[in-house]
């Protein structure tokens, strides 16, 4: 089976795949690293797995994904949250002296107390956390660069600093999908192996334009007792204004045929995109 994550190797995605591994029975694993979101996405065909980040404690949802899942044909079969901190590297021996920054673009709104401390370097948005310490490894001697903390013990740097996130409680979800889309008339039949399930979803209203429409939505969670974990509106992109709602629900197992049951009939009045059910 081939694994899809966002490389290269050593990535924060790298590590979540390698954790989620661990809580899963595959065998003969076939790692393939591919450097944007849309190429981790479009690798995924049959029976294969993919890898991309959802969310991270300090610096929210990660949107390049979620625009992905908004049309995407995929269903996520699970999810992995893992600890996150960075160190910075630098080739000067004081904060003051650095003049330029890689920084991954996720990255930098977990280290904003570190980056308060540098306002005159140059900041270098990066796509990748390793792609930092490839440019600063490539670099100039005024670099500096935030790299992943399980880089620094093998790095030599004449400024290093650990943990610089915001603070040293951080983590990253991750989400694990599948290229089959996902039917509700299959889900529903799914054997959950624990108590507790999540299922994410995108329902779009014909129009926003109309007082109680969320309202309305959320009724019909509120009246089966369905726990939301997450709202959020993304933009159709028809139309300036226009949205879709990202949600996520939690339950426990016996709560699996009011979902479903829940989900048929808000899917006879708005356009429900399920992207999985899942043990949790
Ligand atoms: O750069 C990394 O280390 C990654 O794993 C990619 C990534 C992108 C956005 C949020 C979290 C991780």
């Amino acid at each position: 089976m081939r694994f899809s994550v966002l490389g290269p190797e050593g990535t924060f995605a790298d590590a979540a795949a390698k954790a989620y591994l661990k809580t899963q029975p595959y065998s003969n694993v076939i790692f393939d690293y591919h450097p944007t979101f849309d190429q981790v996405y479009q690798a995924v065909t049959g029976e294969n797995i993919g890898l991309l980040p959802l969310e991270n404690q300090l610096d929210g949802y990660v949107s390049a994904t979620l625009q992905r899942l908004q049309t995407a044909d995929v269903t996520e079969i699970g999810e992995i949250t893992i600890p996150v901190n960075f160190g910075l590297v630098a080739n000067v021996d004081h904060l003051n002296k650095i003049k330029r920054l890689y920084v991954q673009f996720k990255t930098e709104g977990q280290c904003q107390k570190l980056l308060a401390k540098l306002p005159n370097a140059q900041i270098i948005t990066t796509s990748s956390n390793m792609i930092s310490l490839r440019q600063f490894l490539a670099g100039e001697p005024d670099d500096a660069a935030i790299i992943p903390q399980s880089q620094m013990a093998a790095q030599t740097a004449k400024l290093m600093l650990a943990n610089v996130a915001d603070q040293d409680d951080n983590s990253t979800r991750f989400i694990i999908f599948k290229a089959k889309p996902a039917k509700l008339s299959e889900l529903s039949k799914v054997n959950l192996k624990t108590t507790h399930f999540k299922a994410p979803l995108f329902i779009t209203p014909a129009s926003n334009d109309k007082p109680g429409t969320l309202y309305d939505i959320l009724g019909y969670f509120a009246k089966v007792n369905l726990n939301l974990i997450t709202l959020m509106s993304l933009p159709t992109k028809n139309q300036l204004g226009e949205y879709a709602f990202y949600i996520e629900i939690s339950g426990t197992r016996d709560q699996q045929e009011g979902l479903f049951a829940t989900l048929r009939e808000i899917a006879a009045k708005y356009q429900v995109h399920l992207l999985g059910f899942y043990a949790d």
